[in-house]
């Protein structure tokens, strides 16, 4: 599937669509297990910029994991909390953000994150995906009798708003997180070179 591809838009210091000062944000999207996280916080480190995990936030400010959240709130109310974590960090300006595998689905969160910056996806396949999440007990949407197959389903449903994102690099299980990241600063500098300049 093609990526959505939004060249063209104003350089530092132009004005945004939500009438502000051009913001700069770099923000990861993708499934669960992509690795959001990993290469939000190598970006970061390599860009000296700050680094914003939207699920760590959400866990802070609650002072409880996302099992817990989801367990005793429910979904909706942890998509409430991520829209307004996300709305936060975006206010930096000039920051590295990893979302959560579901904030891109909401119609605002996307809005804001075009408003304020470029979307990344972390095109990943259902294998590694796997491979990588299968361990873990911290996703509480994988708490079902058939794990692979909502995955799966989730990763159907869900690609078709992940290529709407601003650029797509794909994140192969061969790659290391150094390549991925090569790649997705390559793609920056290729498509949209303002979010890389030095302020
Ligand atoms: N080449 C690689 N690229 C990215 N992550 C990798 C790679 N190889 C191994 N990993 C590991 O895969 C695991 C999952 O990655 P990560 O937690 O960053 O995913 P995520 O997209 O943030 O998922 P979630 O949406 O659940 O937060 C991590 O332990 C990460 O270190
Ligand atoms: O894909 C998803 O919907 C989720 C991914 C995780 O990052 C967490 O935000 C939570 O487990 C939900
Ligand atoms: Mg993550």
């Amino acid at each position: 599937m093609q990526c959505h591809q939004q060249l063209g838009r104003g350089g530092r210091g132009e004005t945004a669509a939500n009438g502000g000062v051009m913001r700069r944000n770099i923000v990861l999207i993708g499934m669960m297990g992509a690795g959001k996280t990993a290469i939000g916080a190598e970006l970061s480190r390599r860009l000296g910029r700050p680094f914003w995990d939207t699920d760590s936030e959400i866990e802070r400010a609650a002072a409880m994991t996302i099992p817990e959240i989801f367990a005793r709130d429910g979904e909706d109310f942890f998509r409430a909390r991520e829209s307004e974590v996300l709305a936060r960090v975006l206010g930096g300006g000039d920051s590295i953000i990893s979302t959560g595998g579901g904030a891109w689905l909401r119609e605002t969160n996307r809005q804001r994150i075009s408003q304020n910056g470029v979307s990344v996806w972390l095109d990943c396949d259902l294998d590694t995906l796997w491979q990588r999440v299968r361990s873990r007990p911290t996703r509480p949407l994988l708490q079902t009798a058939d794990p692979y197959g909502t995955l799966e389903r989730l990763l159907a449903e869900r690609r078709q708003f992940y290529a709407q994102a601003d650029i797509c690099v794909p994140a192969s299980r061969s790659d290391t997180i150094e390549d991925t990241t090569n790649h997705v600063l390559a793609e920056i500098k290729n498509k949209q070179p303002m979010i890389l300049e030095a302020e």
